[in-house]
């Protein structure tokens, strides 16, 4: 996808972008390509694979659920931001906070968010479980997740940060279906409820993606996230 049929599907989705959002989408573009030289970010490093998987498809939860009326989010394991920083591009008033568990990836954010004249973005090194007993707990309009975990995992990983009638919005791959069946259980022991999946192809390549939205209903209890580690090699499943 080419910066033009980017932003013409953007269009066509209901969002125009200004100079100075494309312009941003542009530096983005260059810094992770030269940052991955030196430090692993990412495996897709062509200008129409990243316009494609990483810049439009961290924005397709805005298809579904609208973020003028979010305030704060957590994204959980962003990696090289995605899908919180073309969130924050597209929604600049937006305050974002991004957890992940590599400090390198943590430097990149910080050094991005200078380059895109970023404000309210705060980059947290630690590991989600950690993060999720601490004084941000239950604290997060919207928590997002894409790429880190399988949903039964994942669940305990962000459900904990998603303050009560906030939203937990995971981006899946193609088994977003079958992961949905798989995490129900956990969703409900940590206070979630499944309010729809949408299904999507991504342009172009037309791979099937689903985006998750998940309510915070009832507070977590306080045992999740256990330690480190741990809902990963023990998920909460049935
Ligand atoms: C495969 S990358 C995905 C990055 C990004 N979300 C994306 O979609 O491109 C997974 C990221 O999650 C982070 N991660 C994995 N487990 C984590 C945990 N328990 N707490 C915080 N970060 C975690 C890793 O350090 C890595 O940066």
């Amino acid at each position: 996808m080419n910066e033009m049929k980017f932003l013409q599907h953007l269009k066509e989705k209901g969002f125009e972008l200004t100079d100075e959002q494309q312009k941003q989408f542009a530096i983005y573009y260059e810094t992770l390509v030269e940052w991955n030289e030196k430090i692993n970010l990412t495996a897709v490093t062509e200008k129409e694979e990243v316009y494609l998987k990483h810049f439009f498809d961290s924005i397709t939860p805005s298809f579904y659920f609208d973020f003028n009326k979010v305030k704060s989010i957590c994204d959980v394991g962003a990696g090289a931001g995605f899908p919180s920083i073309p969130l924050k591009i597209l929604y600049p008033h937006l305050e974002i906070t991004i957890v992940d568990s590599l400090n390198k990836r943590i430097n990149f954010l910080n050094h991005l968010s200078a380059e895109l004249n970023l404000t309210n973005c705060h980059f947290v090194h630690d590991r989600a479980e950690t993060f999720g007993k601490g004084e941000y707990r239950e604290s997060f309009d919207v928590v997002t997740a894409r790429a880190v975990a399988r949903l039964s995992v994942l669940s305990e990983l962000c459900l904990p940060l998603v303050k009560k009638g906030g939203h937990f919005i995971a981006l899946k791959g193609a088994q977003g279906e079958i992961e949905v069946e798989e995490g129900l259980f956990a969703i409900s022991i940590l206070g979630g409820a499944v309010v729809e999946n949408h299904p999507l192809t991504l342009p172009e390549e037309e791979s099937m993606r689903y985006i998750l939205d998940i309510e915070k209903k009832r507070q977590t209890p306080k045992k999740y996230p256990r330690k480190p580690g741990t809902p990963n090699k023990e998920p909460l499943l049935k």
